[in-house]
């Protein structure tokens, strides 16, 4: 149930066709406020221009979208500005008379505020894809995007950044949407996975495992074949070859 002061995000027979061929054929979705909703399907089934058009990045979809003003992204690249520093970059676009202060505290969340003073390009990959955490928390948003944020990190640094994001979220408790590839990723950190499917959310998993939550969990291995299943993958085949 929603009330009239609670925000999140609805999409109402989202389209959303490119040179004639549609990607999004008709998409409802509901993330409710302070819910975090990973999505996942296979490549090229429209994710991230689903989260585009969420993110309002695109003009191009029908249907409806109620999308709360108060919104950031995180994608793949950092996106970080090179030649402005970090604490610059954290508040790039939202600047104010306070901006150094808040913009110390979002890196002080993403433990990096050390780095506050140097370029961006003195930077992890790990930590370059913090101060770009650090630049979407800085907005306070109500809805936040993710967009593969962990894609391009190494495994070790991905489990740390699933783990920073997942602390995050408790403390502010924004909507997030997040695309990813990694079931685990998704079963780790989501109350729902949804898949993308035919230009339609066609599997829906409620994740009732209770929090914090492990991969070695019965019902966590359960869900997790369940979810493979609905991907197309083969969850007994030790190379993960297709259904
Ligand atoms: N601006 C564009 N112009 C033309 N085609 C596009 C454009 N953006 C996306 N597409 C096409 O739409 C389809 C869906 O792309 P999208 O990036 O949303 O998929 P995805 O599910 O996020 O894929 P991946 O998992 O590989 O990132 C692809 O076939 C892609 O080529």
């Amino acid at each position: 149930m929603t009330t009239a002061t609670a925000v999140g995000v609805r999409v109402r027979g989202a389209g959303r066709s490119f040179d004639g061929k549609p990607v999004l054929r008709s998409v409802d979705l509901d993330i409710a406020p302070g819910e975090f909703v990973a999505l996942l399907g296979a490549s090229g089934s429209g994710k991230s221009t689903l989260l585009r058009a969420i993110g309002g990045l695109d003009n191009g979809f029908t249907g409806t979208l109620d999308v709360p003003k108060s919104k950031a992204i995180v994608f793949q690249e950092h996106r970080l500005i090179p030649w402005i520093n970090v604490w610059r970059n954290v508040v790039l676009g939202n600047e104010g008379k306070d901006s150094k202060a808040r913009a110390h505290a979002a890196l002080a969340e993403v433990g990096l505020e050390d780095k506050a003073n140097v370029w961006p390009a003195t930077l992890s990959g790990g930590e370059a894809q913090r101060v770009a955490l650090a630049r979407a928390l800085v907005r306070n948003p109500e809805v936040l995007l993710l967009d593969e944020p962990f894609g391009a990190l190494d495994a070790l640094t991905r489990i740390k950044a699933q783990a920073l994001v997942s602390r995050l979220w408790e403390q502010h408790k924004p909507a997030v949407l997040l695309v990813t590839h990694d079931v685990e990723e998704a079963l780790l950190l989501a109350d729902r996975a949804l898949v993308l499917r035919d230009g339609r959310i066609a599997e829906e998993f409620v994740v009732t495992v209770p929090r914090p939550r492990s991969v070695v969990d019965a019902d966590f291995s359960a869900l997790r074949r369940r979810l493979l299943i609905a991907l197309g993958v083969n969850p007994d085949a030790p190379t993960g070859a297709e259904l």
